[in-house]
């Protein structure tokens, strides 16, 4: 049982991006998806979702080819957080988390009682009730990111799928994130999460799928992947463990230059 990815290959394009990539998934911990920018991190959560074709292999959901499940389906048992979500629509941020339990009812029915308790749960959850009448095009982007978060969580979906949702938040926010994440995970639903901060998926992962052009490097629990030697190989960077923080070796400043010279 689980979310069970077996030797998916992705295309897109002319390029293969993801090459036979399996692994096994288990709800009720947080699995972080590490690996260098272009390394397949987002097309892996898109080919979970069926959000983008597989040349071969297939994701299973409870033994169940997601594949071959309806949206609505889908919809309601994974819920995805986008990398970058535009919003098209400004709207009050209530009605933009409402529309998370779109995969619940039918298209015109009114919010029932479970509707609305999930709701309240979301935004609690969230720290989102306080601009609930907000226009979601006068939110900042950690509020949006936050709203958009709750939106998702409103679905209560068994698995969560989020692409770097720490991007656009202030350092508090992204701990307060980070423990939402793990709390979703504590409470028995699966969690697949991209992260760029090594130090942060010490802190909250589980296990760790670490890519690298397409191909899985690793995979397993979090304290045998995150490993100086192996990061140092993938990122091609070095590494030093100080507790849960990995730090760049040597650290990594950027030269300054007076402005004008
Ligand atoms: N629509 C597309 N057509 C062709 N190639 C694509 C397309 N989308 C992404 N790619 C390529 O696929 C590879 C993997 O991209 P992907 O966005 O999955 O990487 P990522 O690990 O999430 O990167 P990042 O950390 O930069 O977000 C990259 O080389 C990218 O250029």
């Amino acid at each position: 049982m689980g979310l069970s990815i077996e030797r998916l290959t992705v295309r897109l394009g002319q390029r293969t991006v993801l090459h036979d990539v399996a692994a096994e998934l288990l709800p009720g911990r947080v699995t972080a998806l590490l690996g260098p920018n272009g390394a397949g991190k987002s097309s892996l959560l898109r080919a979970m979702l069926a959000l983008i074709p597989v040349e071969s292999g297939r994701v299973l959901l409870d033994g169940s080819d997601m594949a071959a499940l309806d949206a609505r389906t889908r919809a309601r048992r994974l819920g995805y957080l986008p990398q970058s979500a535009e919003l098209a629509w400004n709207i009050p941020a209530r009605s933009l988390v409402e529309l998370g339990r779109a995969p619940h009812r039918s298209p015109f029915a009114g919010l029932g009682e479970a509707d609305r308790a999930a709701i309240g749960r979301a935004m609690a959850l969230t720290d989102t009730v306080r601009f609930a009448e907000r226009l979601t095009h006068e939110l900042s982007g950690g509020e949006r990111a936050r709203v958009l978060l709750a939106r998702v969580l409103a679905g209560e979906p068994d698995w969560l799928l989020a692409d770097e949702p720490l991007a656009s938040l202030d350092p508090a926010h992204q701990l307060d994130m980070l423990g939402r994440l793990h709390g979703y995970a504590a409470e028995g639903h699966g969690v697949v999460v991209v992260l760029h901060d090594l130090s942060h998926a010490a802190r909250i992962a589980d296990d760790v799928m670490l890519l690298s052009e397409g191909r899985l490097v690793a995979f397993g629990a979090a304290e045998e992947v995150l490993r100086p030697e192996l990061l140092e190989q993938v990122y091609g960077i070095g590494f030093e463990r100080i507790g849960v923080h990995l730090i760049p070796t040597p650290p990594a400043r950027v030269p300054h230059s007076p402005a004008g010279r």
